[in-house]
């Protein structure tokens, strides 16, 4: 276990499960690699006339129960490694809330915050014209992910319709409502989150009104799950973003927070700014929310956390020592693959509604995001107490998950 990669870490947990499963070892040399990886240099002209390249992929994990599925993220830190990871858990996603997807991730080497608005723009556009050839409604659909919006799907929607010379809404979701995206997916993430969350208050008999939340990390994920818990009148004590670190035993004002954001674009300056970003951990609360990136619950924060829950709003939030801190100290954890997956859910919904010209009210949408949300994490829970000798929540997701893709090989005569 040590130090391993996230694709190391899936491998493992995908052969253990597949061991315990007793179904064919093929099952695991097919979910071992990504079905394909496409890497690109991206020309871009820079306002000053310049011409500088980016690096781009998108990986597809798995086809197998439909077209690949799964954001695109601009960072600085993307690297291949981490989009074949994250490709990897978008098809665990789908097949444990049982969507018509396969896997599949992108991304592109970037810190957005570098570029004009007309280059932001022109980048995205230029992912797109690169990645033409394997993209599409059929083929593999992008979405929003770490700083990527409904805007810069937007952009990229117009440049596919270009490419194809023809209107193509299903290609890729996430967009603005008004060009075809679902009412409610920006919410979808953390209200997906929070629902999971309640789930597992009730399950823990805990309750709601007297719990006590921290989260890292405010963007789209993180701020919408702040919100909803604050109607739900549970109450968020703490929150930190890259630069901020917000505290407030009796619990913060999360809507006055989210104004600030959209006026400021970050909580620096937040009049509560108080410690730094890492004291996220060391907070007393009831649950613990990593809204953030990859690997930040650790070995050693993870021996910080005092928390009776972790919800997993991020991808692949908690290495696997972290997991193990976090099982030795009894600590009910929500796994990324079931957490966040109202997203994706939200996706297949406006992928549906593009398909059929059809435009579902927000209400509709909420209701059944909500209701299927709810039934994923009771067979997830279900399997973790009946079938799994109570092992973790992660360990009855992947099996779940697991069974459902050894089924559809089976189905279609991959594996015997
Ligand atoms: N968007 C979606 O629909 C989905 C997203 N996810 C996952 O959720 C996570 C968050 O995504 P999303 O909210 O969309 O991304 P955003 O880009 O909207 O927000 C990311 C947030 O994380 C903060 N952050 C980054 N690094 C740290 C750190 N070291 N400490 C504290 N805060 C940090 C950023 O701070 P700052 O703003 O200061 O940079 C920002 O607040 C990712 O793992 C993503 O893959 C999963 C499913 C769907
Ligand atoms: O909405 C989608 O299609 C994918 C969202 C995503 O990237 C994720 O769940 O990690």
């Amino acid at each position: 276990m040590s130090n391993q990669s996230p694709v190391e870490r899936f491998r493992a947990q995908i052969q253990e499960v597949v061991e315990e499963l007793d179904i064919s070892p093929s099952v695991y040399q097919i979910l071992k690699n990504p079905k394909h990886i496409m890497t690109v240099s991206i020309p871009l002209e820079r306002d000053d006339g310049t011409v500088e390249t980016f690096t781009g992929y998108r990986s597809v994990h798995s086809d197998l129960l439909g077209p690949g599925k799964g954001g695109i993220r601009f960072h600085p830190e993307v690297n291949q490694e981490e989009v074949t990871a994250l490709s990897m858990w978008m098809t665990l996603k789908t097949a444990i809330v049982k969507l018509p997807f396969g896997g599949a991730k992108g991304g592109v080497v970037v810190d957005p915050g570098t570029l004009s608005r007309r280059e932001l723009q022109q980048l995205s556009r230029q992912y797109v014209q690169q990645m033409e050839p394997v993209i599409g409604p059929q083929k593999d659909i992008p979405a929003p992910d770490v700083n990527t919006n409904g805007r810069v799907m937007g952009w990229m929607m117009d440049e596919f319709f270009k490419l194809r010379g023809r209107n193509v809404p299903g290609f890729i979701t996430g967009k603005p409502p008004v060009v075809g995206g679902s009412e409610g997916r920006v919410e979808a993430t953390g209200r997906g989150v929070v629902v999971n969350v309640m789930q597992a208050l009730e399950k823990l008999e805990m309750d709601p009104s007297t719990t006590k939340v921290a989260i890292q990390g405010f963007g789209n994920v993180g701020s919408v799950t702040a919100l909803r818990l604050y109607e739900e009148n549970v109450s968020v004590v703490a929150v930190a973003d890259v630069d901020a670190f917000i505290y407030d035993e009796n619990g913060l004002d999360i809507p006055e927070m989210v104004n600030y954001l959209e006026k400021k674009g970050s909580l620096q300056g937040y009049h509560h700014h108080d410690g730094s970003p890492e004291d996220i951990f060391e907070v007393e609360c009831d649950v613990f929310i990593p809204a953030a990136l990859e690997n930040q619950i650790t070995e050693d924060t993870a021996q910080s956390i005092k928390a009776s829950i972790v919800a997993e709003a991020a991808n692949g939030p908690t290495t696997a020592k972290g997991d193990k801190v976090l099982a030795e100290n009894g600590i009910f954890v929500i796994p990324d693959i079931l957490c966040n997956a109202g997203g994706v859910m939200v996706s297949a919904f406006e992928w549906m509604q593009n398909d059929s010209h059809d435009h579902w009210a927000k209400q509709v949408v909420n209701a059944r995001l909500d209701k299927d949300m709810a039934q994923a994490f009771q067979e997830v829970y279900d399997m973790k107490e009946e079938v799994n000798n109570n092992k973790t929540m992660r360990h009855a997701a992947y099996y779940l998950a697991v069974q459902r893709l050894g089924d559809a090989m089976y189905a279609r005569g991959w594996v015997d």
